[in-house]
Order: C-alpha cells, then sequence, then structure tokens
C-alpha cells in the first residue's frame, strides 16, 4: 500500500508536484500516467524516500519510508538506470546488493530465477541489452521479496518480447497480492498492463480511477453505423441527448445511443444496415480528454514514448 497526502515538492521556483494525493493498493496493478515533466519520477521518488517533500507526506505499507526498519523488505524500486559497474556480473552485482542489506546468496538465485536471468547472470552487465539491464533492475528491486512494487517507466526502450514478459510479471506480482505502482508514456501499454490508474498533469492530480471507468468516462462511447439509407437513419435516431455526425457517405457515428437501440430504429424504419459497431475510446483518448493536454503530449519526443 501506498499513500500520499498533499504531497508537494518544489525545486527553486519549479512546481514539480504540487499537493498531490492518491492511495495505491495492494493486489492490483496501478499505472501513473503524464507528460514528461508532470512530476511522476519526483512523486516516486519521494514515495522511495530519495527526495524530501517540501510539503505533505508519503507512507509505504503504513509508515514513512525512513520508518521502516529494513526498507528493501517493504519497497523494491526501479527509478531509473541503476549504478551498476559493467565488468562485474549480474550475479555478482545482486550478491553485493544481498549483502550490504543482509540477504542471503539463495535470494540472490532466486531473483535470478523469477525474472528468466539464470542464462546470462554470469555475463557482465556492461554487454546486456536494455531488456537484460531491466531485468536486471527488477531482480534487484525483489531482492528484500518487498509487498511494495515501485517502478519509473519499466518498459522504456524494451522490445515487444520484453514488454509482453514485463507486463505478465508485474500482473503475476500483483495476483499474489502485492502493490504495483507503475510509470509509462505508453499509453496503450498501460491499457493493457493496469487495472488502475493515477494520471497528473504539471505536478496536480488529473483522474484516480478503475481503469475500465477512465476509458468509459471519456466522452460516450460511439456507434459506427454504415448504412446506404444514412440520411433517413439520422432522421429517425435524431433526439436531445443523441449526436449523429456524418464521417462519410453512407457513414454515421452516434453518440447517445447504444447499438442495440440504433438496430431496432433502423429495422422499425425499414433501413438496411451494413455495419454495426461499438466503438469505445483508447486510453489516448481517454488521456487527452482528461488532461486537455493535446500540446502537452505531442512534445513527448517519439524516442521516449
Ligand atoms: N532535481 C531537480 N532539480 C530541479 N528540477 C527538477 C529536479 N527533478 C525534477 N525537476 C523538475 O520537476 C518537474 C517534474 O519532473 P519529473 O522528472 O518528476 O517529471 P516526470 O513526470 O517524471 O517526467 P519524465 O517523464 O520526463 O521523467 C520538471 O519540470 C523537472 O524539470
Amino acid at each position: 500500500m501506498i499513500e500520499v497526502e498533499h504531497l508537494t515538492k518544489r525545486f527553486g521556483a519549479t512546481t514539480a508536484v504540487d499537493d498531490l494525493s492518491f492511495t495505491v493498493r495492494p493486489g492490483t496493478v496501478t499505472g501513473f500516467l503524464g507528460p514528461n515533466g508532470a512530476g511522476k519520477s519526483t512523486a516516486m521518488r519521494a514515495i522511495a524516500g530519495l527526495v524530501r517533500p517540501t510539503s505533505g507526506t508519503t507512507r509505504v505499507n503504513g509508515r514513512p519510508i525512513a520508518d521502516h526498519a529494513a526498507p528493501l523488505t517493504e519497497v523494491g524500486t526501479l527509478l531509473g538506470p541503476g549504478a551498476v559497474h559493467p565488468g562485474r556480473t549480474a550475479r555478482a552485482h545482486l550478491r553485493a546488493l544481498a549483502a550490504t542489506h543482509g540477504f542471503g546468496r539463495a535470494r540472490v538465485d532466486e531473483v535470478l530465477h523469477l525474472t528468466g536471468m539464470e542464462g546470462v547472470a554470469k555475463r557482465r552487465v556492461g554487454s546486456y541489452s536494455m531488456g537484460m539491464a531491466q531485468r536486471l533492475g527488477l531482480a534487484a528491486a525483489l531482492l528484500g521479496d518487498p509487498q511494495t512494487i515501485v517502478l519509473d517507466e519499466p518498459i522504456n526502450g524494451l522490445d515487444p518480447d520484453g514488454i509482453m514478459w514485463v507486463r505478465h510479471f508485474l500482473r503475476a506480482l500483483a495476483a499474489e497480492g502485492r502493490t504495483v505502482f507503475l510509470s509509462s508514456h505508453l499509453m496503450s501499454e498501460m491499457a493493457q498492463t493496469a487495472d488502475h490508474l493515477i494520471v497528473i498533469g504539471r505536478g496536480r492530480l488529473i483522474a484516480d480511477a478503475p481503469m475500465q471507468q477512465v476509458l468509459a468516462g471519456v466522452g460516450a462511447t460511439r456507434v459506427g453505423v454504415k448504412t446506404p439509407d444514412a440520411d433517413r437513419l439520422a432522421a429517425a435516431l435524431a433526439a436531445p441527448a443523441v449526436t449523429v455526425t456524418s464521417v462519410a457517405p453512407g457513414e454515421l457515428e452516434i453518440t447517445g445511443l447504444d447499438a442495440a437501440t440504433i438496430a431496432a430504429v433502423a429495422r422499425d424504419r425499414g433501413v438496411l444496415l451494413h455495419e454495426l459497431a461499438t466503438r469505445t475510446a483508447s486510453l489516448e483518448e481517454a488521456y487527452l480528454s482528461l488532461t486537455d493536454a493535446a500540446l502537452e503530449y505531442q512534445a513527448v519526443p517519439a524516442a521516449t514514448r
């Protein structure tokens, strides 16, 4: 469990996080979404105890991180590329980390197994691909068998296989009852990974809701219709709470009515339908309509998406 209450962090004149409050619950994967510079990393670093809040508090598993006797057994973090000696092997790196924090060697082998790294554990970290380096970061985050996991952009730079692996891995950790909190710019990925979303913009909370609710809340669901009788159907559907837009000849997009109602009206009027499809908004659309931050989002360099 992660609790953030009225967290504010200023760096000189820059307010990175602005009176932010939210709770991340166990047993779910919670996505942390926001454009570059929105304050995600700063908030995550505050949760991990690496950034001192200007005001407000953060708690992990019920207490400020500094009050935990063994923080690594409470929260595992992946906050940007860790400082790993490139000449060391993954196993040596993890053993050093384990020794510093009083974890046994057996746990190192366990996390190497969990992250599918046994085959490369004896290779020098400097030769690792991005995907392997991310797995090593996850292995390090899991060393203390923490109940709570905080990951900043864990899928950045991964290939599709790597992304899928991380997605399944995080979902499995949540299924074990752990609290999993990850940030990402990759919204379509987030839509497939997270159960719950926390969206911030310019350091402030914009949305805190289940993924389904975020998606459903974006403009009403639209229904696309293809029919040779578009004008007649449009006239028959007209009502105060209904919008019918002609998107192409013979093609309508309707909000305010569900597909079953439209089909019934069409049947009653003898209108032939060639296609009837319900279209839910994508997370990108949801995000843009939530943040009203199209410009901010477009300003994100393609390479980091
Ligand atoms: N150590 C720091 N010193 C000064 N300003 C900082 C520092 N860390 C972050 N900032 C500023 O705080 C704001 C929020 O940055 P932060 O990295 O938390 O955002 P983010 O949402 O994680 O963005 P990104 O996805 O680009 O990492 C930005 O304007 C950033 O420039």
